[in-house]
């Protein structure tokens, strides 16, 4: 038996309907998030619920995807952090269009957002940087993203002289951002709601912008039923 077709689940998700779905998608988002957090929580079912995959696209057209973790999100779109020299920070330099989404399969819903992304500022980035743990911000200056390193010794090495060069004071500013350490906002242009129902026949709903305007003020979104 083909391993990849053994399992056949049947979703039952509660359904999405119109009349209960916003008429702009900032609120329904939110829900689904805490969904998943307090779902985690209760019933540990949903692990790294903040996990997005982020496509981006190359120089050649050629997509490249990866799962970050969605770190804000507010009217503006949800936000990553990375290091902007990676590839995916290479890739939206160049190419600003992206995509990301969030699968809770569990839960039988994902959320989908598509648009471009913009370099968060500042000190949007110190903000974040400061509550991550001493370890993570040494991890941060040792590790050059998305670069080639020899073995994992020199990773290594490279982490104890980072931790040698900022020792923890148990300040959230006894380490710097690093440079070229960053994050961006994917300002959101279509955002899909999908939850999955009984024998494929799922919902899907999708807000398209149609003016200029936050994810929640409903006279900058359409909303359309799509074919599962
Ligand atoms: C669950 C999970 C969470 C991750 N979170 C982040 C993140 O928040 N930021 C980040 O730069 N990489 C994160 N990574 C690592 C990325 O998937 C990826 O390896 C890294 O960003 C380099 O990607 P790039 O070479 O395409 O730029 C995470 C990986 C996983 C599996």
């Amino acid at each position: 038996m083909n391993p990849y077709r053994r399992d056949r689940v049947d979703y039952e998700g509660e359904g999405l309907s119109e009349e209960r779905a916003p008429q702009a998608p900032l609120e329904i988002v939110e829900d689904w998030l805490r969904a998943a957090v307090e779902r985690q929580a209760e019933r540990g079912d949903v692990p790294e619920p903040m996990a997005m995959s982020v496509a981006t696209v190359d120089a050649d057209g050629v997509p490249d995807v990866r799962t970050v973790l969605l770190r804000g999100l507010d009217r503006r779109g949800p936000a990553f952090y990375t290091s902007n020299r990676s590839a995916k920070g290479r890739q939206l330099a160049a190419s600003p269009g992206v995509a990301a989404s969030l699968t809770w399969p569990a839960m039988f819903r994902a959320v989908r957002f598509r648009g471009y992304a913009e370099l968060l500022p500042a000190e949007e980035v110190l903000d974040y940087f400061r509550t991550r743990p001493w370890g993570a911000r040494i991890s941060a200056h040792a590790s050059a993203q998305s670069e080639p390193v020899r073995d994992r010794a020199t990773l290594e090495a490279a982490y104890e002289d980072a931790a040698r060069r900022f020792p923890d004071t148990g300040s959230p500013d006894d380490v710097p951002v690093p440079e070229g350490w960053g994050g961006y906002r994917l300002v959101a242009d279509r955002v899909e709601l999908w939850e999955g129902r009984r024998s494929r026949l799922h919902d899907r709903l999708v807000w398209e912008r149609v003016a200029p305007g936050g994810l929640d003020e409903p006279t900058a979104w359409s909303r359309v039923r799509l074919a599962p």
